[in-house]
């Protein structure tokens, strides 16, 4: 099933000054696959994940479609896209701390956020808040919901940010460089968290991130950006054996000849 239909979609600057940042690039996501988006610094990657979520920056306009579920997002107005980001489609950052409050206990910022997206009483949203950690495997999620994010190590951090994530069950979630900032052993723990996931639920997962041999692991399919564009796009078994545009091939042959574990092959 087609969750995601990007058709044509620019960014530019509302005032029309310079060249479209987003030029025309069109995709599809379907239910439990994962779509890499790689691509040189600039190339409009994350500016193509905030136009998903409705959230540009101040000065910035998209244009084109963009269906989800069968409904257009870019039309709507800002409270149904408050109801789609905190429902629908959720995001995971590449600094977990920017998705945490760092004065609020892990179960305050858990239980608030289900209390206000389920409208659930406290006692429900806090067994959900337990059953989130669980469900992002984090041992004695009870204790941990007494915590502050500055207790954790980085890779917990970023466990507990999917686990609000995916506190409304979405159905796309759009995870921009979630490993970056983490060591290699905890970087394959996340991919496998990923893997899983979407694998149970059927989530589909956009990700976005620089590490071409990270993405050979779990991609389903690739979209190459640059200046703006999407320059190849395909099955990423294909790409990665016999990319046809010159800039995946450089891409390629940037990339270290590390074999990467599957994630199947990770504990997570
Ligand atoms: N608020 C803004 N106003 C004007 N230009 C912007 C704004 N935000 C980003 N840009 C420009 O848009 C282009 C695409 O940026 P984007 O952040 O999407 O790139 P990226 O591929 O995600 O890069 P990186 O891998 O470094 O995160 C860049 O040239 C960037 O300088």
């Amino acid at each position: 099933m087609t969750l995601l239909h990007v058709d044509r979609l620019t960014v530019a600057r509302a005032s029309g000054a310079g060249s479209p940042l987003v030029d025309g690039v069109s995709f599809t996501v379907e239910a439990g696959e994962v779509v890499g988006v790689v691509g040189e610094s600039g190339s409009g990657k994350t500016l193509t994940g905030l136009a998903l979520l409705g959230l540009l920056p101040d000065g910035l306009a998209a244009s084109g479609s963009i269906r989800f579920d069968g409904r257009e997002l870019l039309t709507q107005t800002r409270p149904e896209w408050e109801r789609t980001r905190g429902t629908d489609i959720a995001m995971v950052l590449q600094d977990p701390s920017s998705s945490l409050h760092p004065m609020l206990k892990l179960g305050e910022q858990l239980t608030d956020h289900v209390r206000q997206h389920l409208g659930l009483s406290k006692p429900a949203a806090e067994a959900r808040a337990i059953e989130l950690m669980e469900r992002v495997h984090l041992r004695e999620p009870k204790r941990l919901l007494g915590q502050y994010p500055h207790q954790l190590s980085g890779g917990m951090k970023q466990r507990v940010s999917i686990a609000i994530a995916l506190a409304c069950d979405p159905k796309l979630l759009i995870a921009d460089e979630p490993t970056t900032a983490l060591d290699a052993n905890i970087r394959t723990g996340i991919i496998a968290l990923l893997n899983e996931l979407r694998r149970e639920s059927g989530m589909g997962i956009i990700f976005v991130t620089h590490d071409l041999a990270m993405l050979s692991t779990i991609a389903d399919r690739l979209n190459v950006f640059r200046t703006g564009e999407i320059v190849e796009a395909g099955d990423s078994d294909r790409i990665f054996r016999s990319p046809r545009h010159p800039y995946t091939r450089v891409l390629l042959d940037a990339v270290p000849q590390v074999p990467w574990p599957r994630p199947e092959e990770v504990l997570s």
